[in-house]
């Protein structure tokens, strides 16, 4: 690891207490001396097994046990199941991306969800979860909060952890990351040497500063991680990032094929940022066999990407009017 990034790593990561050890009184004190408002989006797109808990849980425990939390919105992510009346009986505020900033039109992908989630929402800190998270996740809000609750410096936190890998019910200690460890951070290291100490660039799980996070693109599906690392380093730079670690993470994973395609855009997204362009159509083609022969199988990765959501002039009216 280069010197920087080395340094980056020993000073700008820490370790989420557990729950029974976090010090809500001194977060709730923090939060109310910077006088900000906290908003938590959760992405979902066909989660309707595992959103309920996840917003019970936050809901219960950060928003009216506690008022860590001021705002728990899903942005439902072209679902076709329950995901939504599911997340709304267990307690969030519930909006579809189709129903978001109508004149931009809609497009499908989870970088879709997450910038019409800032048009959305109000706060000044904004934690963004997976919705297909496993077990016991309460403390990953007020982790991912403390570093921007506690230095005003910090303007984007990544949170870390091991991933078991499970597949077809069975789960394994380790494994999963799978399009991190195989593409992201090469990529990263080759490109962003400086981004090396970030142990899950890739994470579904984070949160910024709406200053920051209004001021640079969203790339779209499966490439929002990566692009959102690679452009807040530009805008607020390597101090200006840190990660929590928030132990194990456990979720629903994809298959492989599945993460072949997400590969594919978090390519395309890096050769975007890179100054390069994939090929004419930015496909990927896969290949299956059918007992016969092998039958390839073409995806679209090329992404289009967002602007700035502090460009968008409806987001620029909401925001004069919530400024009063
Ligand atoms: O078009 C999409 C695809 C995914 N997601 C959500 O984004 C998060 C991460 O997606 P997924 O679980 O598919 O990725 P993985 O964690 O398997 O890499 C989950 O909450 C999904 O419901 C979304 O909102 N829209
Ligand atoms: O980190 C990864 O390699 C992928 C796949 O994880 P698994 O191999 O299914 O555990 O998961 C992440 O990548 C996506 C693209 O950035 C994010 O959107 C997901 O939230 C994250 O889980």
């Amino acid at each position: 690891m280069r010197p920087d990034a080395r340094a980056w790593f020993r000073g700008r990561t820490t370790s989420a207490p557990s729950l029974d050890a976090i010090d809500v009184d001194g977060l709730i004190s923090a939060k109310r001396r910077s006088g900000s408002r906290v908003s938590v989006v959760l992405p979902a797109r066909n989660e309707q097994a595992t959103v309920g808990l996840l917003v019970s849980d936050i809901a219960e425990r950060w928003m009216h046990r506690t008022r860590l939390v001021d705002e728990l919105v899903v942005v439902d992510s072209d679902s076709t199941d329950a995901t939504a009346a599911v997340a709304r009986a267990a307690g969030a505020e519930v909006v579809a991306t189709t129903d978001v900033l109508i004149s931009h039109g809609t497009r499908p992908g989870k970088g879709e969800a997450l910038w019409k989630s800032l048009a959305v929402t109000t706060g000044d800190l904004v934690v963004f979860l997976d919705s297909d998270l496993k077990g016991d996740v309460s403390h990953y809000v007020p982790g991912l909060l403390g570093p921007l609750l506690t230095d005003p410096h910090v303007q984007y936190v990544k949170g870390c952890y091991t991933r078991p890998l499970e597949i077809d019910g069975v789960s394994v200690p380790s494994g999963g990351g799978r399009v991190t460890e195989l593409t992201a951070r090469p990529l990263l290291n080759a490109l962003w040497p400086e981004l090396a100490g970030f142990v899950q660039p890739l994470g579904g799980e984070y949160a910024g500063r709406r200053s920051a996070l209004e001021q640079v693109p969203f790339a779209g599906a499966y490439g929002v991680e990566i692009g959102l690392l690679v452009d807040l380093l530009e805008l607020v730079g390597l101090g200006g990032l840190a990660q929590v670690d928030l132990g194990v993470r456990r979720h629903t994973s994809q298959s492989q094929e599945a993460l072949g395609a997400m590969a594919g855009q978090v390519v395309s997204t890096v050769l975007a940022r890179a100054g390069s362009a994939p090929a004419a159509g930015g496909l990927l083609t896969q290949f299956r066999h059918d007992g016969a022969g092998f039958v390839p199988r073409s995806t679209a990765v090329a992404l289009d990407e967002r602007p700035p959501m502090a460009t968008v002039p409806e987001y620029q009216a909401r925001a004069a009017i919530l400024a009063g």
